[in-house]
Formats: C-alpha cells, sequence, structure tokens
C-alpha cells in the first residue's frame, strides 16, 4: 500500500474505524451479558440458584470451557448444608486458607492467567483433563476477608491476558461475593428455624410440619410407618449429680448418636427436655424395633463425656408404635408411642416396648 495516495489513505482509515467500531460493538454486547448476568445475581432466590448461575449459566452465555466456584467452609457448615440442594455442579468446599492464598498470595485481587510465567495456577484452579489455557481468577471478598473463589477457564491461550483490564470481572466478583454471603445468611436463617440449637436434631416446630406429609404420604401410598419416643431414663437426677451443663452435653450427644442410627429419609427431632422422636417411614415393625434396640444400646454402652473431661452413663427408654392402616390422624400414632414409653418406664426402663392397643 502507499500511504501517500489519498484514496490508500482514505480505505486505511476506513479499515481503522471499522475496527473501532467493532471492537466498540463487541465491548457493547460484553457490557450487556455482565449487566444481565448482574441483575440476576441480585435477584436469586437461593442457594442452588446461585451457584448454577455462577457455574453453568456464566459457562454457557460468555462461551467458556470451565468455571469453578470454591467456597470456603471451615466450621463446615456447608459440607451439612450442601448435599441437600439439588446442584448441577456443586462448589468446592475448603476447610483451610490454603488453596485460596496458593492462588492469590498477598494480593487478593483477580488475576488473569495465559500462557507464560503464572500457568501452573490453571493445574490448580481447574480439573486437569479440562484442558484450560488461560483463565480469570476471581478472588471473592467480603468485609475484607476472602470466602473463596470464582474461576473462568477458556481453552483458547488467548481469551484472557494479563494485560487486560479486569474492571468488568472485578465488578462480577464484588457482586458474586455479596449474592454468596446473603445466600449463605438465608441458608443459615433456614435451618436454624428447623433445628434445634443444643442437639443440632430438628426442633418440635419443624417435626410438626414434616410429621403431617409423612402421616398423608403413607397413608396415601399405603406404606408402614413407624415412630418411636425415646426418652432419656432418670434425666433429673444427671442434672442433680452433674450439674446442668453435663446434662446438656449429655442431650447433645444422644441427639448425635439417634441421628447418626438413621437412613436418609428418616426424621430425629427433639421433642421436648429429654425427650426425642423418630418418624421411620416404610418401616415395618420388625425393622423399627432394631432401630430402637440399636439407639438403645448405643446409649446404654457410651461414655457421655462431660465438659469436665469425665464420663457419665445414661439409658433411654423407647415406645414403638406402628401407624394403624385405617388411620385417620397423625395423633393417633404419637399417642400410642407415647403410651408405650411409659410402659417402657413402667417396666423398669433402659428397654424398648412396642403399643399393643387396638388399633385407633
Ligand atoms: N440439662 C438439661 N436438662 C433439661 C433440659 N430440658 C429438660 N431438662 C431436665 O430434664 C429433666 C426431666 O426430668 P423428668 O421428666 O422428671 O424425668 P427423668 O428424671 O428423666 O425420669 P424418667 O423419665 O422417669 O426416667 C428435668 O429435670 C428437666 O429440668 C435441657 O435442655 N438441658
Amino acid at each position: 500500500m502507499n500511504a501517500s495516495n489519498p484514496q490508500d489513505q482514505v480505505q486505511e482509515l476506513r479499515r481503522q474505524l471499522k475496527s473501532l467500531l467493532d471492537a466498540a460493538t463487541a465491548n457493547e454486547r460484553k457490557l450487556d451479558r455482565f449487566d444481565a448476568l448482574e441483575r440476576r445475581l441480585i435477584a436469586v432466590s437461593s442457594m442452588e440458584e446461585l451457584v448454577n448461575l455462577l457455574l453453568v449459566d456464566c459457562r454457557d452465555d460468555f462461551g467458556l470451557d470451565a468455571a469453578e466456584l470454591w467456597l470456603l467452609d471451615l466450621d463446615e457448615e456447608l459440607r451439612r448444608a450442601l448435599p441437600a440442594l439439588p446442584m448441577v455442579k456443586p462448589p468446592r468446599l475448603l476447610d483451610g486458607h490454603g488453596p485460596l492464598k496458593d492462588l492469590f498470595g498477598a494480593t487478593r485481587s483477580t488475576r488473569l492467567i495465559g500462557p507464560g510465567a503464572d500457568e501452573g495456577l490453571l493445574a490448580l484452579a481447574f480439573a486437569p483433563e479440562s484442558g484450560i489455557k488461560s483463565a480469570a481468577l476471581l478472588p471473592l471478598i467480603r468485609q475484607g476477608l476472602l470466602i473463596g473463589s470464582l474461576h473462568f477457564g477458556s481453552r483458547d491461550p488467548e481469551r484472557y491476558d494479563s494485560s487486560s483490564g479486569t474492571k468488568f470481572l472485578d465488578r462480577l466478583a464484588a457482586i458474586a461475593a455479596i449474592a454468596i454471603e446473603s445466600m449463605l445468611n438465608r441458608e443459615r436463617l433456614r435451618r436454624a428455624g428447623m433445628t434445634d440449637g443444643l442437639t443440632g436434631v430438628h426442633n418440635r416446630r419443624y417435626f410438626d410440619h414434616r410429621s403431617l406429609i409423612e402421616f398423608s404420604q403413607a397413608v396415601r401410598h399405603r406404606y408402614p410407618l413407624a415412630c418411636l419416643f425415646l426418652d432419656i431414663d432418670h434425666f433429673k437426677a444427671i442434672n442433680d449429680r452433674h450439674g446442668h451443663p453435663t446434662g446438656d452435653e449429655v442431650l447433645r450427644q444422644v441427639g448425635g448418636l439417634i441421628q447418626r442410627s438413621l437412613r436418609t429419609g428418616d426424621l430425629a427431632a427433639r421433642y421436648g427436655g429429654e425427650e426425642f422422636v423418630v418418624l421411620l417411614p416404610r418401616t415395618d415393625e420388625a425393622g423399627a424395633r432394631e432401630v430402637a434396640e440399636r439407639i438403645r444400646q448405643m446409649v446404654q454402652d457410651a461414655p457421655f463425656v462431660t465438659p469436665e473431661g469425665g464420663t457419665v452413663s445414661a439409658t433411654l427408654s423407647v415406645g414403638l408404635a406402628m401407624l394403624p392402616v385405617e388411620a385417620t390422624s397423625f395423633g393417633d400414632l404419637l399417642a400410642a408411642a407415647d403410651r408405650a414409653v411409659y410402659e417402657a418406664k413402667r417396666r423398669g426402663r433402659n428397654c424398648t416396648v412396642v403399643d399393643e392397643s387396638p388399633a385407633a
């Protein structure tokens, strides 16, 4: 091309103008996509929706090859909560700060990684088989603390390079961190509303709600439903002899033993002071008796550790009742299990009694 030729000059200017316009249009589209994503992030109403949005929708909308979310979970709160939530791709839960330090060091700012010096980080941030060649690693920060990270990866080595700006991504990370924190708080509140603070099993309010659902399912589908009432023996004496904190500790450990003895789908709750209730759907009398005896035996054998580091022992009386085929109310089943536990106390405690009263 001859630059002094006016026609060539015009053509060159046209070419430059077109490339500027193309870049502006691409930027505008990018801005629109980020804008739409931010609006959706702000509007999410559940943890699973949020995770699916960050990991699945983001990957599809931005034409990425991989998206990863890491969340710090020092007290294993998320480890307990997340399995119950339906997620296409769950986040990776971190039990320490190490992996985040490896990615961000002390800088805690968005990192764009392409081929070159920091390439090794790609193997940390993504599964090795994903073949990621460039990536954006976004630290998620709330109130000055690193709570996790969001990783966008591409097999195109030029998709992200360290000289590009990170303004959009920084903003996205800030909004994602707020959305994650608010969902975690919501999840905590939801769980607190249905969990007994001392023992960690469900509370009476949740039991009252779930038992009605279990009752109507069992009646509709005509499957057996067993109810256990479990009452710690001479609990007043444990409190009186060893102190209230030891009584609390026994309650906490009994709650844990009961919970661990059950299958998914069974329901355990603290019904009152030293009383627990268990619902076993699709379980016949023989099966329910086995569960009751297993729990009773475990409690009998357990050395309960006191807050001072000593041990005390405890036993349980268990009342078992089966939902009568023609039951009309869940209250009948509860009343029958209550009668049975009363009978177990009468027979000398530390035993399981099956309610034998004629079906209601
Ligand atoms: N430490 C502690 N004690 C509790 C809690 N809730 C109820 N209690 C106590 O549990 C005791 C229950 O006593 P009782 O109902 O007389 O029954 P018990 O001593 O277990 O005797 P039996 O059931 O007849 O074997 C009471 O002393 C309550 O104060 C709690 O959250 N923590």
